[in-house]
């Protein structure tokens, strides 16, 4: 996957330097990840979803679409004022596979985190949906 991204061109455009600007916590996961720079799809689809705006992309595997769709996803989250109820679903990522579904979980595992109320869940299909439910329901933090 990342000697992929290595074969495509990163933008100029910094992650610090996106508009809306993004929160120093994502700012500083994505420096620890070592994502100084968009790739195109982050620099064009980030923005966007960031303010709301309903998105459709189609690009190429591993140009970056994940981190493309999560980091929006966590600084709506972060934004929002309201408090949720015990368990309430934060958000929903549906995937095809079962290998997309846990790849997209180790990627956005590091800015999920970084919201204090928000756990990452991988909830895949085969499993009993009650040994689900009791994860969710186990689980203090909200599920995503
Ligand atoms: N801006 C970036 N700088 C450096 N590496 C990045 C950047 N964005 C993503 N990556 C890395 O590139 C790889 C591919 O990213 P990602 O999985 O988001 O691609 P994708 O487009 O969602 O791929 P797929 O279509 O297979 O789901 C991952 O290892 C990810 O950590």
């Amino acid at each position: 996957m990342y000697s992929d991204l290595h074969n495509k061109a990163l933008t100029s455009t910094r992650f610090s330097e996106l508009n809306p600007p993004l929160s120093d916590l994502v700012l500083q996961a994505l420096s620890h990840s070592g994502f100084n720079f968009c790739t195109p799809v982050q620099a064009a689809t980030i923005p966007l979803l960031c303010t709301y705006k309903d998105v459709i992309v189609d690009a190429a595997t591993g140009s970056g679409k994940t981190v493309a769709f999560v980091i929006p996803l966590v600084e709506i989250l972060r934004r929002s004022s309201s408090n949720p109820k015990p368990h309430q679903v934060l958000g929903v990522i549906i995937s095809p596979t079962r290998e997309l579904s846990s790849q997209i979980y180790q990627v956005a595992q590091p800015f999920i985190s970084t919201l204090s109320n928000g756990k990452l869940m991988l909830l895949v299909g085969g499993v009993d949906v009650k040994t689900d439910m009791m994860k969710i329901k186990e689980e203090e933090r909200q599920p995503l």
